[in-house]
Order: structure tokens, then sequence, then C-alpha cells
């Protein structure tokens, strides 16, 4: 059984994929807080701007094979020319993504992206993989496309996390979880003006901002 909390296109709004259009496939639950406002400040992730429990959210549900949940967010793609493209994030995606669920998104002609916090295995077969490392929450993966850190995170400041091997290196900047997605405005937050500072004196890191907010999309 896979529990999804919500599912939409739009356009990745983060990273190298920035830009690009996707059916964004969010999953229920997190290893790393409960998602209850009460539980957030004991929590090991406690900056989350994300509601991803239940399955109540637009096109939500719960789904019984792979093959109903690929068929599902196959139905949010459009009938246009253009690879498409899933990124299954959360919640934690790789609390529930596996190699049944991977092989039913490639058979429906998905290219399959990943949005995690790095503390589990990753299943074979995602072709793009990000990790968004958390606090000190010991990272797992060691290999992935992108590392993509919220910054400023005391206890995940960058420097910790040059060992892993990734072909980008982003930092984004620490959004308030308390603004409403709409009308935050990235530009204006401190975490922006300090990501863009440790970018200038670090050139290995690049800055990426949350695009989605700021077109106020998804
Ligand atoms: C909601 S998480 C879900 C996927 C996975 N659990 C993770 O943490 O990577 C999706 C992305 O949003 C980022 N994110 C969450 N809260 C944020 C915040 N307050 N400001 C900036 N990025 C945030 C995460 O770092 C991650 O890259
Ligand atoms: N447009 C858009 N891009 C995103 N990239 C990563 C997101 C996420 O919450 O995983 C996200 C999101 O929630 N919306
Ligand atoms: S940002 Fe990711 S790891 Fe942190 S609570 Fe949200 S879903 Fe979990
Ligand atoms: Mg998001």
């Amino acid at each position: 059984m896979y529990r999804v909390k919500e599912a939409f296109y739009t356009l990745q709004g983060e990273g190298a994929q920035a830009g690009r259009a996707a059916v964004f496939c969010r999953f229920s639950k997190c290893n790393l807080w409960t998602g209850r406002e009460k539980d957030r400040a004991g929590a090991v992730c406690n900056f989350c701007d994300t509601d991803f429990i239940g399955t109540d959210g637009q096109n939500g549900g719960r789904f019984d094979t792979p093959e109903a949940l690929a068929a599902h967010i196959r139905k949010l793609w459009p009938d246009a020319p253009g690879r498409p493209y899933v990124v299954c994030t959360g919640g934690e995606p790789l609390l529930q993504l596996d190699e049944p669920l991977i092989e039913a998104f490639h058979k429906e002609g998905f290219e399959i992206g990943v949005e995690t916090n790095g503390t589990l295995p990753a299943p074979e077969g995602i072709d793009w993989l990000c990790v968004s490392p958390k606090a000190d929450a010991p990272v797992v993966i060691n290999t992935c496309d992108e590392l993509k850190l919220v910054y400023p995170q005391p206890l995940a400041m960058p420097e910790r996390f040059q060992h892993v091997q990734a072909s980008h290196y982003f930092l984004s900047p620490m959004a308030s979880p308390a603004m409403p997605e709409q009308g935050a405005d990235p530009v204006k937050q401190s975490s922006t003006r300090k990501a863009t500072e440790y970018c200038l004196a670090h050139p290995q890191w690049r800055l990426t901002l949350q695009m989605h907010k700021i077109l106020g999309i998804d």
C-alpha cells in the first residue's frame, strides 16, 4: 500500500532541474518529524515547510499496487511532446518508494526524480536523486545527482557534506515555515543573504531559490 498526501503538475522550483515541468508525487509521513506542530520544536528536522500528514490532499489517496499509483500519476501529465517527469517527494519518499514502483513509473514512460533527506538507502533505478541533509541526522547516501542543503542549519553546515559525491552542490535559503507558501519572498529573507555570501566565498556551492514560491504556483 502506498500512501500519497497529494499529487500535482507544476514546475520543479528548486535545484538543477528548476523550471522543468513535473508531476509531484508527495508521499505521506517522514522519519524526521511527525508533521504535527506540537512536535516541531523537538523534531530532528524542525523547519519543514510542508504538510505531509494523511492522504487528503489534491489527487491524494491510498494505492494498493505500484501500477495503480503509476497510472494515477500518468493521468496528471499533459498530452504533449516532452518526456514525462515525476518528482517523488514528501514527507520522506524513501519510506515508500521501492523497486516495483520505480519499474511501474518507467513502464508509464516517466523519468524519475527523488527529493530525499538522505537518511535511508535509495532503491536502484532512480534517474535524478536530490539529497537534502537535515541537522545531525546521519546521511547514508554517498552518491547523488545533487546535494541541496537548506542554509543555514547550525548542525548541518556545508563543510560536513563535501565527501558526498554529487554533480551539483546547492545552498537553498531556509524559508520560515510560518510564512504562507503563497507570497513568501525569499529575496527578503536573511537566510538568502547568508547563503549568497557563503556561495561567493565558496564557489563550489551554487545558490538556488524556491522559484515556485516567487512565482506563487503549486
Ligand atoms: C519537504 S522536503 C521532502 C523531501 C525530503 N523529506 C527532504 O527533506 O528532502 C522537500 C524539499 O523542501 C526543502 N525544504 C523543506 N523545508 C524548507 C524550508 N523551510 N526552506 C527551504 N527548503 C525547505 C527540503 O530540504 C527538501 O529539499
Ligand atoms: N514547485 C515545487 N518544486 C519543488 N521542488 C521540491 C519541492 C518539494 O517540496 O519537494 C517542491 C515543491 O513543493 N514545489
Ligand atoms: S523537510 Fe523533509 S525531512 Fe524535514 S520534516 Fe519535511 S519532509 Fe521530513
Ligand atoms: Mg516544497
